[in-house]
């Protein structure tokens, strides 16, 4: 088990593959941890440098008390890539994940060389929605959210499988202060300007059945950077690498290929 502490929060990550290996970072959603990305890892190419963590308040990460801002979510890891020494990766962020990704390419384009923005967007939602969902974690926690989670979270015929409990599991054993801390963070963000700014190669994927930033949300985004490119995977939600799997490796696999990143 892995731990950096910046200084502010001690982060649980795991480097995995050779050092000298491309680096992929990746970043997960709200309410998940490092362990979205299990079900793709193993379909992608061989000497890749993988590095994951859990953000702040999410995973075995420490939980500061919420509100965060989406600033400090971006130097967070900011600093544990400084401190790995990752220069010019594929970063690779899902919907909070892809907010930092965003942001993290806005403030330090040195360390990003192609992004993934997976269900993702400049804005999620509005401050309203967000602080409706804040004062229901405080009054009944994360638990009292699950339902209505998993409804945006996965498509109906995932909902109907045995493993839905896993991830609902995931998602309820989270820390309270930790979803509503990145809330608050996802709350006050607008990255339209700056994302229109940014020129460097970049994948949009996007679920059909996504209840949280659907496809014309996620294809709106992408498109405010030239040369983007846009899949969209069907029958999944908002977490496709966890509902189809191959189709979402094959199709990063595709895209560090055509960067040159393997
Ligand atoms: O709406 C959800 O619960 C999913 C979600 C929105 C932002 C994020 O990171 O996850």
């Amino acid at each position: 088990m892995k731990i950096y502490d910046t200084g502010d929060v001690r982060l649980h990550y795991r480097a995995d593959g050779p050092r000298d290996g491309a680096p992929v970072v990746f970043a997960n959603s709200l309410g998940t941890d490092m362990r979205l990305w299990d079900p793709i890892l193993p379909l992608l190419p061989e000497g890749l440098r993988i590095i994951r963590y859990d953000k702040r308040g999410h995973g075995l990460s420490s939980c500061p008390p919420a509100p965060y801002s989406m600033g400090a979510l971006i130097t967070d890891v900011e600093r544990l890539l400084d401190f790995l020494e990752v220069r010019q990766c594929v970063f690779v962020g899902l919907s909070i994940g892809g907010m930092i990704a965003q942001g993290l390419a806005t403030k330090r384009l040195d360390l990003i060389r192609a992004m993934v923005l997976s269900n993702t967007a400049a804005k999620i939602g509005n401050p309203d929605m967000w602080s409706e969902r804040i004062a229901a974690v405080e009054a009944g926690g994360v638990e009292s959210l699950a339902d209505a989670v998993m409804e945006r979270w996965f498509s109906p015929g995932f909902r109907a499988r045995p493993e839905l409990e896993l991830w609902r599991n995931m998602l309820v054993r989270g820390e309270d202060a930790g979803y509503a801390g990145c809330s608050a963070a996802i709350s006050g963000t607008d990255f339209y300007t700056p994302t229109a700014a940014l020129r460097l190669p970049v994948l949009g994927i996007a679920g059909s059945d996504d209840g949280s930033t659907p496809p014309d949300l996620v294809r709106e985004t992408v498109e405010l950077i030239p040369a983007s490119k846009f899949h969209l995977i069907r029958k999944a939600g908002h977490l496709p690498c966890v509902e189809q799997p191959e189709e979402y490796a094959r199709v990063l696999t595709d895209f560090l290929k055509g960067v040159g990143h393997v």
